[in-house]
């Protein structure tokens, strides 16, 4: 039976590197896939992991019909054995209802892999779909670690290091470009809670003590 599986994270948890080893595996064993993406980092039409690895996909665009895309494709004499759906946080929650679909009409397995949760620890639509419709929901086993070294569960946003809570949900960037610019920087709830990054963490550990008044 096939089956609709979102596997999901924080950011550089290894998302993107577990789907492209999917479609290596399936591959390897003549299993042709249809690999969807959108926004991603490496560009337009690309499935890219920090690992290296890139492979080309089709970029999903506003308004795009994945229930369709596939009918066309299979009807057209050309194959697709499963789906992929990488950065599926991006995707509009009638996206994810194709791709349900894609898994009970057309018996294809669908692997959505996202984010779940924003800058602001608020679900992504795509996202809050996926955990309502999937068959299982997988949550990456080699966790993302806080600076403090507890397991990051929460994505902040950051400019210049310090996180800020206002802004577009959707802002493209990593979790290791320049300070300047806008960045990301995966946390512990706690830390989450706190907006304290790495950077306000070092900054504060750094501020000379306040000397004990003598009363003498
Ligand atoms: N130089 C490296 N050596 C080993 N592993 C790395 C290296 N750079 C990144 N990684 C691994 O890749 C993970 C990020 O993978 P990626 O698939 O790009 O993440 P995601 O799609 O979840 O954002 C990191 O958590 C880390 O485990
Ligand atoms: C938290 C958060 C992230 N994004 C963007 C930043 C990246 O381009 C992707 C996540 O990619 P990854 O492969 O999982 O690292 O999402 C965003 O647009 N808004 C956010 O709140």
């Amino acid at each position: 039976m096939s089956e609709l599986v979102f596997f999901c994270g924080t950011m550089d948890c290894g998302k993107s590197t577990l789907a492209l080893q999917i479609e290596h595996n399936r591959s390897a064993r003549g299993l042709v896939g249809m690999i969807f993406t959108r926004n991603d980092r490496a560009g337009e039409g690309k499935l890219s992991s920090r690992l290296g690895l890139v492979t080309d996909a089709v970029e999903v665009e506003d308004g795009a019909d994945l229930y369709a895309h596939l009918v066309d494709h299979l009807s057209q004499g050309r194959r697709a054995d499963y789906v992929i759906a990488d950065e599926a946080q991006f995707l509009a929650p009638e996206q994810i209802d194709q791709l349900a679909r894609v898994v009970d009409d057309l018996d294809l397995d669908v692997y959505a892999f996202g984010i779940t949760t924003d800058f602001r620890s608020k679900l992504f639509p795509g996202s809050q779909r996926l955990v309502e419709l999937a068959d299982r929901v997988e949550v990456l086993q080699v966790e993302a670690l806080c600076w403090c070294g507890a397991r990051a569960t929460h994505n902040a946003r950051t400019v210049g290091g310090v996180m800020v809570v206002e802004g577009a949900q959707v802002v493209v960037g990593d979790v290791t470009g320049s300070t300047d610019e806008i960045g990301y920087e995966v946390l512990c709830r706690r830390h989450h809670r706190r907006r304290m990054t790495a950077a306000t963490a070092r900054a504060a550990a750094l501020a000379p003590d306040v000397l004990p008044v003598s009363s003498g």
